[in-house]
């Protein structure tokens, strides 16, 4: 018997790599393999147990296999779901089996055998696709005996519980991990090293060794200016700076303090990596100094290629088989998703095999799948994507429901939503509403939705190796008037959720930034406007805790249900993710603005349609602690008031952020008051001619 569904959620961050399965992944690229270091790793055991383990290591012939499936497997009864044992979600299937198949023409002819090179459990999970006896046959010829294209509905709740082996995350991908491996290496030594040549005294940081005779800090200007900085010099003084701020008390040069070192990485992380000191002071924060050098450098890497099948259209195993066909290589994303295939290697563009254009799958970043999986869309549901375009998890969430109940989709960029309204067309999903509105405008729209996704416009510091541009274009300005319109559009994602919805009353909120004011803070100020709603688990297996408190800020004890995502750390997009419930309708008192009241069909309180406007949030009661105000008492979940969106509250934070980025510049912030007093005066000067006039 496996683990009980919470004892499984509770588990921390992945473990390191699969030291099996990595080697399991070399030894199929021809690699060397070094001998397995000791470790009782849980997976392995486990896997040792597994059907799919054994056959594995005893390869039977796909026909056997074919004909252990036809002659018992089928009468296999199916485990409950809560009772699933790794075992019995051990769903990777036998890359050999699949590369023998592509090779064998026959063999990839027959669709019954391109069944049978899936493991076991792979077919366990076929039993219970076949008992659902969901399909779409739009694709389909073979009149439905194989070509039952179904959804597999515990999909994501199953992959929520099972336990994620070290293989998951980090451990699929030959080349990445080759070259990520390499790269933790190189950095080790470089560590290392360091830390030999300066084991009695600290390394020197400051001083000659590192910068120029004249210009104390010459190579971090270097770097950034068009002179071709010494880069290896640079990353020797990061790593020997992070070396001292680990051991401050036995390495730091005498007289140095800890904020002097700090500021010498800083300068150096932005010559070397390319960032506004801005971005990088902030990004820096969210770590200590030897995993934000983690962070920065994951920056630099591309992450894994992952297309997601449309279950819709086809099962991921015939998805495999057709790619691997096609001389593509991969490999199942990993255990935490069964629709996920990651890319090592494609002789064909993958946005124009036919596969991609018979909609069966889509291109998606495997962190975007989170907040589908942490939202869980049911069958029948009415559901709001608020903010959906191009539509990666809008057609997953109608996947998800296989193409029942109805999705609105809603995007107000109508250029984004072209691409949102060809994905919808091409996955084949039927049952999404493209809208183009402006999410606060919900749920004046629309509302008493069953579940929404508010997968909100963010500043993208999760995705800097996607657009580098990120480290140099976003600014204080940025990370005010961002989480202004987040915060504006999660209290309207609340308020368009039904509390009394018998399936759902669930809103996920996320972003591909890592920043606190995007992701805690958001959530924190809802939390203390909405008391009717609570964070609940996201019931994602992996991923570390959000933050209960930043920076001297406090947040309610049950942010740490929200998750975080990082590309050092799992090998994805940062993200972040949090779940709510709403537990209670929003009362007529919260309604500020132009609030009506909405009809919910399941709804027995009368809902209100919310258009509050924010009051104060915890950057106003740090301002009003600094101006000797008394600070207001922190609200805690289901105790404050509901009260309202203030549109102006911000304002005065986006001016004094202007006027900072001028300051930087080196411009007179006084200067942004001036256009408004030139406007002025032509006004007195046109008065002047009508006096004439009167003259
Ligand atoms: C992170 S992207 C969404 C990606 C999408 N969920 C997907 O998976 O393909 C954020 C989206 O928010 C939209 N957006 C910007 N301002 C908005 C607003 N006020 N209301 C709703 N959506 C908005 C942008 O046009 C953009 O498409």
């Amino acid at each position: 018997m496996g683990q009980g569904r919470r004892m499984k959620r509770k588990q921390g961050m992945p473990e390191a790599l699969s030291e099996e399965h990595f080697a399991n992944l070399k030894r199929k690229a021809g690699l060397p393999v070094e001998p397995p270091v000791e470790k009782a790793s849980l997976s392995n055991k486990k896997r040792k147990t597994t059907k799919g383990a054994a056959a594995a290591k005893k390869p039977e012939p796909a026909s056997k296999k074919a004909s252990a499936k036809s002659n018992g497997k089928k009468a296999k009864k199916l485990p409950e779901p809560e009772e699933d044992s790794d075992e019995g979600m051990d769903d990777e299937f036998d890359l050999d089996q699949l590369e023998g198949d592509a090779s064998s023409d026959e063999e990839a002819s027959s669709g019954e055998k391109k069944k049978n090179i899936w493991s076991d459990d792979e077919d366990e999970d076929d039993d219970a696709e076949e008992d659902d006896s969901v399909f779409d046959s739009d694709d389909q010829e073979d009149g439905g005996k194989k070509g039952k294209f179904v959804f597999s509905d515990d999909e994501d709740e199953s992959d929520a519980e099972e336990k994620l082996t070290a293989a998951n995350i980090v451990g699929l991908s030959r080349k990445l991990d080759e070259k990520l491996a390499k790269d933790k290496a190189i950095t080790e030594t470089e560590l290392q090293e360091s830390a030999m040549q300066t084991n009695i005294d600290g390394p020197k940081i400051f001083g000659e060794g590192y910068e120029d005779d004249e210009e104390e800090d010459d190579l971090a200007k270097k770097s950034q200016s068009l002179l071709a900085p010494d880069l290896q010099l640079l990353r020797q003084r990061i790593t020997d700076t992070i070396r001292v701020l680990d051991d401050f008390a036995n390495l730091a040069e005498e007289g140095r303090s800890r904020a002097e070192y700090t500021a010498q990485l800083l300068k150096d992380i932005c010559g070397y990596y390319g960032y506004s000191p801005y971005l990088a002071e902030k990004l820096f924060n969210l770590f200590t100094p030897r995993e934000a050098f983690a962070f920065f450098e994951a920056n630099e890497m591309a992450r894994p290629v992952v297309i997601r099948t449309n279950t819709l259209r086809t099962h991921r195993r015939d998805l495999a088989q057709a790619l691997i066909n096609r001389g593509v290589t991969l490999e199942p994303v990993g255990k935490w998703s069964k629709v996920g295939l990651q890319i090592f290697e494609a002789n064909v563009p993958l946005g124009a095999t036919p596969e991609y254009l018979a909609g069966h799958y889509i291109i998606q970043a495997a962190a975007s799948f989170l907040p589908v999986m942490a939202l869980s869309p049911q069958p029948n549901e009415r559901v709001l994507d608020m903010a959906s375009a191009p539509g990666g998890k809008t057609t997953y969430c109608s996947a998800m429901m296989n193409n029942t109940g109805i999705v609105f989709a809603n995007d107000p960029n109508k250029e984004r939503a072209k691409g949102l309204i060809g994905n919808v067309a091409r996955l084949g999903v039927r049952n999404v509403i493209v809208c183009s509105y402006d999410g606060r405008e919900f749920p004046r729209v629309m509302g008493g939705f069953d579940r929404v996704l508010l997968d909100a416009p963010c500043s993208g510091t999760g995705v800097i190796s996607k657009d580098p541009s990120v480290k140099t274009n976003k600014d204080e300005k940025d990370f005010i008037s961002l989480p202004h319109m987040q915060k504006q559009l999660l209290l309207s994602a609340i308020d368009s959720v039904n509390h009394a919805s018998e399936t759902g009353g669930f809103l996920v909120y996320s972003t591909c930034s890592v920043t606190v004011e995007e992701n805690e803070s958001v959530v924190a100020y809802a939390l203390s406007r909405r008391p009717n709603v609570k964070l609940v688990d996201a019931g994602i297996p992996f991923g570390k805790e959000g933050f209960t408190s930043y920076m001297g800020k406090k947040f309610h004890p049950s942010l740490k249900l929200t998750r975080r995502f990082y590309p050092h750390a799992h090998n994805i997009d940062g993200f972040y993710v949090a779940k709510f419930q709403k537990i209670g309708p929003t009362p007529p008192n919260a309604i500020g603005g132009a609030g009506k009241k909405i009809n919910t069909t399941a709804d027995a309180d009368e809902e209100v349609v919310d258009r509050t406007p924010i009051a104060t949030d915890d950057d106003t009661e740090v301002e009003e602690k600094k101006a000797g105000k008394k600070a207001k008492a922190p609200k805690e979940t289901g105790k404050g008031d509901f009260s309202a969106f203030d549109d102006d509250e911000d304002v005065k934070y986006m001016e004094k952020a202007k006027k900072n980025a001028m300051r930087r510049r080196g411009l007179d912030p006084k200067s942004l008051n001036k256009p408004k007093n030139q406007e002025k005066k032509p006004k007195k000067e046109e008065k002047k001619p009508k006096a004439q006039e009167k003259k």
